[in-house]
């Protein structure tokens, strides 16, 4: 499957680069204010572990998992629950997500609250067209990105003001990674890419790897209290969550009732 969305997204980024200039994306960019730092607010964060909640319609492993799907109510809805950040797929062929949704949100919204874009970046035009399109943070998956690309891809992301979320899920990648480039905010993906299933052990296995000092994020199958619970006692700095919100009617109390409001939280653990 990952080597059949990195063959899509090369496609995906020679028609960009038909389409559009490295100048024009330079002019498309140049009065932009500064982006929003996620790791900021994760090291100011009110709540013991902090959330980033994802906007995600659809995904290979599951099918459609919001429909009716309003992009734009459901970034309210989790601005409206105080989330840390907000993930926006983007990737149309496989999570039926879209680039303008990105935009509208970051339009849409009152707060001043990060957003990810959640795609598959190989190259760096897609980096410009993600600041471009509002982003603060890109993801960039060590899975798909080999070392020197880390690195390159690293550099242009913060040349262009946009802060790095790095995703590993294996301890080589973590190795790679930690060695690459340091990253704003580390991902550890629970989600086997091959089977599609996940295991909080996966967090819990690297996280004893990481320097304290990394914004660590568990990303993928979280959706109980008993899952915050044990990443907080590990020491975890936040989750990334879309599924079990997407499935709850109200998405603001999903997001409540799984992390607290941060309103009403006390600055709690840290590892
Ligand atoms: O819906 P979940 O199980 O809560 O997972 C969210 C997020 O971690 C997942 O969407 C994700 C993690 N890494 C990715 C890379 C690309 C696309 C999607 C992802």
């Amino acid at each position: 499957m990952l080597h059949k969305i990195v063959a899509t997204k090369k496609q995906e980024v020679e028609r960009l680069r038909a389409e559009v200039s490295l100048a024009e994306m330079e002019r498309l960019i140049a009065d932009l204010p500064p982006c929003l730092s996620l790791k900021r607010r994760f090291l100011e964060r009110r709540r013991p572990v902090g959330v980033i909640a994802e906007v995600k319609k659809a995904s290979p492993s599951k099918g459609l998992i919001r429909d009716p799907f309003d992009p734009l109510a459901i970034a309210r809805a989790y601005e409206a629950a105080d989330v840390e950040g907000m993930s926006v797929l983007t990737d149309a062929p496989y999570f039926q997500g879209h680039l303008s949704y990105l935009r509208n949100i970051k339009e849409g919204l009152t707060k001043s609250i990060p957003l990810l874009r959640k795609d598959f970046l190989i190259d760096p035009l897609q980096l410009y067209e993600a600041r471009a399109h509002g982003a603060d943070v890109v993801l960039l998956i060590a899975a798909i990105l080999d070392k020197k690309s880390l690195c390159w891809m690293a550099e242009e992301a913060r040349a262009l003001g946009l802060e790095i979320l790095v995703e590993v899920h294996t301890a080589e990648e973590l190795d790679t990674v930690l060695d690459a480039v340091e990253p704003d905010l580390l991902g550890i993906n629970n989600r086997d890419l091959k089977t599609f299933t996940t295991s909080l052990a996966t967090t819990l296995n690297l996280l004893g790897q990481l320097p304290q000092s990394t914004v660590t994020i568990s990303e993928s199958g979280i959706h109980s209290p008993d899952h915050i619970m044990t990443l907080m006692e590990a020491g975890i700095d936040g989750v990334l969550v879309g599924e079990h919100f997407m499935r709850q009617a109200n998405v603001e109390q999903a997001v409540c009732s799984l992390v607290g409001h941060a309103a009403y939280a006390s600055k709690g653990a840290s590892r």
